[in-house]
């Protein structure tokens, strides 16, 4: 897989008040310069419903034909036989097996039936306080530990396989009747562990990244991942179980992932196409390590332009030596909505208030003329 660039080495990152670490110009850039070009190994996942649509190696979506390329026994597609290959390179014999585990484990939850709600339980559930949600991670790391003793060992006791069927079991529960859903959360929580073994250093520098997000929106979420990631990692083949995660690095990467990663929009891939993110079909998301100091303005300094799987960031305008460099979070739709919308809309997907110098200006606006 190709690594990742600074095209220009006049930008680094560094401390910015009140929002953590952010990117910024250590000489004048030019307008439209490309800052950055990656195509980095990192986490990802094709939504369930476009599994047949999108080539699992350069991310090509064609207006909803389905690629004939397949391995079916992982649950992907591909454009070309040389995007099979440049895959499938990448995939150890063990690795291949625990994708395989994964992608059958995954088809079993559409024989399950969703767990009926108890009385009176809401349909809009709320979010757990931190520490539960702390609390149910740390203590999952005891069965964690036991899910690998069981599965490294060559006869597990009766009560080790007791074990394994039971952590199976409730990884298959569920309270959503869309079964696409379950399996969307299982193979992004598989991607963690595929990531953890293809390129370790990606998931060190994932969990430096900082967030303002839990990782849950809904507190059934929280036993069903927790669940979930216990069952995958009892389908790894013992030469990889050192690779499982710690259930407290599943919860950091959970919620670096809500306020850190990028939609895989299907009109984005369209190299014609003159917008930056043209938004269509939302086909999946992906997290790039790498991309993520870049903070959010209202009015950005930079356009970010996906081509299949590579990402360019570049400046719309010139930017001045120590000024930090922003990109929008938004979409285009900032150029649209009001203050109190802007901003609603980035405390509810990032669980932040953004405090960029547009919205800075319009608050103190509209106060002064309240
Ligand atoms: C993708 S990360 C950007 C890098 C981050 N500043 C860091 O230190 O790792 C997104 C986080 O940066 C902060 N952030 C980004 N843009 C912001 C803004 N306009 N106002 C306030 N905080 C912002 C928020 O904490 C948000 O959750």
């Amino acid at each position: 897989m190709a690594t990742s660039n600074y095209s220009s080495d006049a930008i680094e990152s560094r401390s910015t008040p009140g929002a953590g670490i952010g990117v910024f110009a250590k000489s004048p850039i030019e307008a439209q310069t490309t800052l950055y070009t990656t195509s980095d190994e990192y986490f990802s996942i094709i939504y369930r419903r476009y599994w047949k649509e999108v080539c699992a190696h350069c991310f090509n979506y064609d207006r909803g034909i389905d690629w004939k390329v397949k391995a079916n026994s992982i649950g992907v597609v591909f454009c070309t036989e040389e995007c099979k290959a440049k895959y499938m390179d990448r995939l150890s014999p063990d690795l291949l097996v625990f994708l395989s585990n994964a992608e059958d484990y995954a088809r079993r939850r559409k024989q399950v039936k969703p767990v009926p709600r108890e009385e009176g339980e809401e349909d809009d559930d709320i979010i757990p306080d931190s520490r539960i949600i702390d609390q149910t991670w740390v203590d999952s790391q005891n069965t964690l530990v036991e899910v690998l003793h069981a599965i490294s060992r060559d006869k597990p006791s009766k009560s080790q396989r007791k074990l394994i069927s039971e952590v199976q079991a409730a990884g298959l529960r569920s309270y959503d009747d869309d079964s696409d859903t379950d399996i969307d959360s299982l193979k992004n929580l598989a991607s963690y562990l595929t990531t953890n073994i293809l390129s370790p250093s990606t998931v060190t520098r994932t969990l430096e990244l900082s967030t303002t997000l839990e990782p849950f929106t809904l507190s059934r979420l929280l036993d069903q991942q927790v669940n979930q990631y216990l069952a995958l990692v009892s389908l790894l083949p013992p030469s990889l179980t050192k690779y499982a995660l710690p259930t407290t690095a599943i919860a950091k990467i959970l919620a670096v992932d809500r306020s850190n990663s990028f939609g895989i929009w299907s009109g984005s891939s369209d190299k014609s196409s003159s917008q930056s993110e043209e938004r269509s079909e939302l086909l999946g998301s992906m997290l790039v390590p790498s991309l993520s100091r870049f903070n959010h303005s209202c009015t950005p300094t930079v356009s970010k332009h996906r081509y299949r799987r590579t990402w360019t960031f570049a400046t719309m305008d010139v930017v001045n030596t120590d000024e930090e460099i922003f990109i929008t979070y938004l979409g285009g739709d900032e150029k649209t909505l009001n203050v109190e919308d802007r901003r609603q809309r980035l405390l509810n997907g990032w669980g932040f208030v953004c405090g960029c110098t547009k919205c800075t200006a319009e608050s103190t606006d509209s106060t002064q003329s309240d």
